[in-house]
C-alpha cells in the first residue's frame, strides 16, 4: 500500500500538574506536564501518525515552532520512501543545513526531531497493523541496521558490530517474544516519591504501592539533605529491606557534594543515584561513579544525543543508561544508544517521568530485550501514575510490570477530547486558568 503524508497539525498541549506537585523534584519545582504534539495526515483518511515531545510548561510553544520549521521534510513524501532508507532520512532530517545551526542534535531542535520521527514510526507501525515493539522485533538485523545513522559513533559501534549483535540475538528472538507476551517487563514507580508530596502522602502511597506488588521505588532528593534523610527513612521503613530504592537528584549537586551526600544516604541502601550533577559533565559523573560505588550512577533524561551517551559509557561514568524517547531524535537514535549500552554491558532503564513517556518507552525496552541485550536482568522501566487516561492505548501495568501493548502504533495517540480540552491556545482548561 502506498501512503503519502499530505499535511499536518501541531498542538501545544499542557496539563496543570503543578497544582498538586505531581512530577516535582529538587530542580523542577512546579512542572506542568506538556507535549508539543504533531499529527501527520495521509492520503488514506483515518490513517495518521501521532508524535509528541515532552516539556514541563513554559517554552512548549518553542518546541511547537521548531516542529513547524522542520515538518516540510516529511510533507509530500511517501512513507515507504522514508522507511526503506530510514537511517538516511534521519540524517537528512537532523542535518538540515540551516536548522542544524540551532543544535546540532541537541536542545529544542532535537526534542522536536524526536516528536516528528516518532510520529513517522507511529504511522509506520499503524500502516503495518502492529504495535511498534513488534514491528521492530519482526525486522531482520539488516533492516534494523538500516534504520540507524551511525555518524560519530563508528569508533565504538560501526554498522558491522551492530549487525553482529542483532544477528546473535536473532536465533532466540521468538522465545523472548513469547516470554514477554506472557510475563510483561519489570518496572519501578516514581509516583510515591515526588518532592512536593508531604510525608503522610508518601507513607500512604508507599503502602498502596507495596500492596499493588511494586518491588522498585524511586524517591526525589537534592533540595535539603536532612529532608532527604527523613524521607528516605520513611520510604525504607514502608518498603522493607528487600525491595529496591532509587534516588534522583535532578542535577542539583556539585561533584563533591554528590559524593558527600551519597555517603550519608548510602545507609538506606539505594540502587542508584540519578542525575547527581550537570548532565553535560561526563568526567564529573565518572568521578562520582568511582566514589559512590557500588551505588550506581544513572543518567540520560537530559543527555543530548548518542555522542554524549557514547562518552559517558567510554568514561565509565554511567552505571544505568536512561534512554529517553524524545530527548534524542526518536526511535532511530535510541536503537543506536541501546546497542552501545549492550556493548558496554550497561543495563537500559528508560526515563518515563512525563506525559506519554511511559507509553513510548515500554516499546523501546521490549525491543532491547527481544533484539539487542536479550536480557531483563537488572533492568526496569520507570512508571509514573499520571495522565494515562488521556491516551487511546494507555500502558497496562500488572503487579509492577508493563504488559505488552497490542494495538497498532507507538501508543502515543491522545484522545480527541483531551487534545481539545488541554490545548494551551484554545482549550477550556487554560482559558479559565489564564483569567
Ligand atoms: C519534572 C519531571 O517530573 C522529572 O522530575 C522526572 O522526569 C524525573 O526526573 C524522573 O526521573 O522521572
Ligand atoms: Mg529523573
Amino acid at each position: 500500500m502506498s501512503i503519502c503524508i499530505t499535511h499536518h497539525t501541531v498542538k501545544d498541549i499542557r496539563f496543570p500538574t503543578s497544582l498538586e506537585k505531581h512530577g516535582s523534584d529538587a530542580m523542577n519545582t512546579d512542572p506542568d506536564y506538556s507535549a508539543a504534539y504533531i499529527i501527520l495526515y495521509t492520503d488514506h483518511p483515518g490513517l495518521e501518525g501521532h508524535g509528541l515531545t515532552f516539556t514541563i510548561g513554559r517554552g512548549n510553544e518553542i518546541c511547537c515552532a521548531a516542529l513547524e520549521a522542520m515538518v516540510h521534510q516529511v510533507i509530500g513524501k511517501k512513507l515507504e520512501d522514508i522507511v526503506s532508507e530510514f537511517g538516511k532520512f534521519w540524517k537528512q532530517l537532523t542535518g538540515d543545513s540551516q536548522i542544524r545551526w540551532l543544535g546540532p542534535e541537541k536542545g529544542v531542535v532535537h526534542l522536536a526531531a524526536g516528536a516528528l520521527v516518532n510520529a513517522v514510526w507511529d504511522l509506520y507501525a499503524k500502516s503495518e497493523r502492529k504495535p511498534l515493539w513488534k514491528l521492530l522485533a519482526d525486522m531482520s538485523p539488516e533492516q534494523m541496521v538500516k534504520c540507524i545513522d551511525f555518524s560519530y559513533i563508528t569508533d565504538v559501534m560501526p554498522p558491522e558490530t551492530a549487525l553482529k549483535i542483532l544477528k546473535a540475538q536473532e536465533k532466540t528472538k521468538k522465545e523472548r517474544i513469547r516470554y514477554l507476551e506472557e510475563n510483561g517487563y519489570p518496572a519501578y514507580t516514581t509516583s510515591t516519591g515526588w518532592l512536593g508530596y508531604s510525608d503522610e502522602k508518601i507513607r500512604m502511597l508507599c503502602k498502596e504501592a507495596v500492596q499493588e506488588g511494586w518491588t522498585h521505588f524511586k524517591m526525589k532528593v537534592g533540595a535539603d539533605l536532612q529532608d532527604d534523610l527523613r524521607r528516605a527513612a520513611i520510604i525504607r521503613k514502608e518498603i522493607g529491606p528487600e525491595r529496591q530504592l532509587m534516588m534522583d537528584a535532578n542535577q542539583k549537586w556539585e561533584i563533591q557534594e554528590s559524593i558527600d551526600n551519597m555517603k550519608e544516604l548510602a545507609r538506606f541502601n539505594p540502587l542508584w543515584i540519578e542525575e547527581p550533577t550537570s548532565p553535560d559533565d561526563i568526567l564529573g559523573h565518572a568521578t562520582i561513579a568511582r566514589a559512590v560505588a557500588p551505588i550506581k550512577v544513572a543518567t540520560g533524561e537530559h543527555c543530548q544525543n548518542r555522542v554524549v551517551f557514547k562518552q559517558l559509557m567510554q568514561a565509565n561514568a554511567l552505571g544505568i543508561c536512561q534512554i529517553d524517547s524524545c530527548r534524542v531524535g526518536g526511535v532511530n537514535e535510541n536503537l543506536a544508544i541501546m546497542l552501545m549500552a549492550h556493548k558496554f554491558g550497561i543495563p537500559v532503564c528508560p526515563h518515563a517521568g512525563g506525559v506519554g513517556l511511559c507509553e513510548y518507552v515500554q516499546h523501546l525496552s521490549m525491543v532491547d530485550f527481544v533484539c539487542i541485550s536479550g536480557s531483563m536482568e537488572g533492568r526496569v522501566i520507570e512508571y509514573v501514575d499520571h495522565l494515562h487516561e488521556h491516551f487511546i492505548d494507555p500502558v497496562v501495568i500488572q503487579k509492577g510490570r508493563y504488559m505488552t501493548p497490542t494495538l497498532p502504533g507507538y501508543s502515543i495517540e491522545m484522545k480527541k477530547t483531551s487534545l481539545e480540552e488541554y490545548d494551551f491556545d484554545t482549550g477550556p482548561v487554560w482559558k479559565t486558568a489564564k483569567k
